[in-house]
C-alpha cells in the first residue's frame, strides 16, 4: 500500500520548539517546508536534516511571519515543491518582558503582529490552499502555538500573554468557521520550554529584578511536577499527534503540554 503524502508548513521551524516540530514530522513522513525570517537560519537547518537523510523531503523560505503575503508564499513553497498543503503549524512567535506600566505603542503592534496576526494571516493562506484541492471529507489541520501563559497570564509577560490568549480565540473561532469545510483548528500551549526564548526571558528578568543567569528559568520551573524543564521534542510529541489522523475529531481546543503546571 503506498503511504498518502502529507505535507506541512511550520514557521520558526528552524530551531527551538519550531525545530522539534519539524524533526517530528519528518520523522512521522511528512514533507516540511520550514518557514522563517532568517534565511540563513532556514538554509542551515535544511542542510543539517539532508545530512541526516531527509534531502528532498525539507525546504527552507524566508519571510517575516507578520505580514499577510509571507504566508501566502510560504503555502506556495509547499505547493511547489511538495505537490499540495496537509497541515500548517503556526509556530513562530516573540516574548517581550515589561511591566504593563513600560509598554509603549510600538511594543504592543510589534508583539501583537509577530504573535497574533501571522497566526491569523497563515490561517487565511492555510484554508485558501485548502479549499483549492481535491481533498474530499480528508480532515486538514491548522495548528496553533499558544501558552500556558494563554490560560493564566505572567507578570512581566502582560503583553507577551494577552497574544496568547488572543490565539486561544481567533483558535476556537477558526474552528467554528472551518469545520465544515473538514478543516480542524487546535492549539499547543507549552510551559517553561529550554529554548533561546527562555534564555531571552531569564536574561531580562535578571536585568529588571537582578540575580544571575539562569535564576528565573529555575524559579519558574520550580513549579514542573514531573521536575524538569521541557524540551522541545515534548511538545512536538504532541503536535504529532494533532498532525495526525489520530485527532481528526478535535477541534477548537488549546491543551496545555505543560509537565503539570498549571492544572485547569
Ligand atoms: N519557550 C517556551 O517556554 C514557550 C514557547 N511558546 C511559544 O512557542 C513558540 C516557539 O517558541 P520557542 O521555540 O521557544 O522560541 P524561539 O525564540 O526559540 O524560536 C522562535 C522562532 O520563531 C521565529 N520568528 C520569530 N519572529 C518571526 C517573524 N516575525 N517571522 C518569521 N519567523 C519568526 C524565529 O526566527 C525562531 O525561528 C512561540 O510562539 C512561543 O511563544 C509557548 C510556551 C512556552
Ligand atoms: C514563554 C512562555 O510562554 C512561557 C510560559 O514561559
Amino acid at each position: 500500500m503506498t503511504e498518502e503524502k502529507r505535507v506541512a508548513v511550520v514557521t520558526g521551524g528552524d530551531r527551538g520548539i519550531g525545530r522539534g516540530i519539524t524533526d517530528q514530522l519528518l520523522k512521522d513522513g511528512y514533507y516540511v517546508v520550514i518557514a522563517n525570517r532568517n534565511e540563513e537560519a532556514g538554509k542551515k537547518a535544511v542542510e543539517e536534516l539532508n545530512a541526516q537523510g531527509y534531502e528532498g523531503k525539507v525546504v527552507s523560505v524566508a519571510g517575516d511571519a507578520s505580514k499577510k503575503e509571507s504566508h501566502e508564499r510560504f503555502v506556495k513553497a509547499a505547493v511547489d515543491n511538495f505537490g499540495r498543503l496537509d497541515t500548517y503549524v503556526n509556530n513562530a512567535g516573540i516574548a517581550q518582558i515589561k511591566l504593563l506600566k513600560d509598554e509603549t505603542e510600538a511594543d504592543m503592534d510589534e508583539i501583537f503582529h509577530v504573535n497574533v496576526y501571522s497566526v491569523l494571516f497563515g490561517m487565511q493562506a492555510a484554508a485558501a490552499q485548502f479549499r483549492k484541492q481535491d481533498d474530499g471529507d480528508k480532515i486538514r489541520k491548522i495548528i496553533n502555538a499558544s501558552s500556558i501563559a494563554g490560560h493564566i497570564a505572567f507578570d512581566m509577560l502582560g503583553a507577551y500573554s494577552a497574544s496568547k490568549f488572543a490565539i486561544r480565540g481567533l483558535t476556537q473561532a477558526a474552528a467554528k468557521e472551518l469545520g465544515r469545510e473538514y478543516i480542524t483548528v487546535n492549539a499547543y500551549c507549552p510551559g517553561i520550554v529550554g529554548t533561546d526564548m527562555w534564555d531571552y526571558i531569564d536574561e531580562k528578568m535578571v536585568e529588571a529584578w537582578g540575580g544571575n543567569k539562569g535564576d528565573y528559568l529555575k524559579k519558574y520551573s520550580g513549579a514542573i511536577t514531573l521536575g524538569r524543564v521541557e524540551t522541545p521534542a515534548d511538545v512536538a510529541n504532541y503536535v504529532s499527534w494533532l498532525a495526525s489522523t489520530k485527532s481528526d475529531y478535535m477541534t477548537g481546543q488549546a491543551v496545555q503540554i505543560d509537565g503539570g503546571i498549571q492544572f485547569i
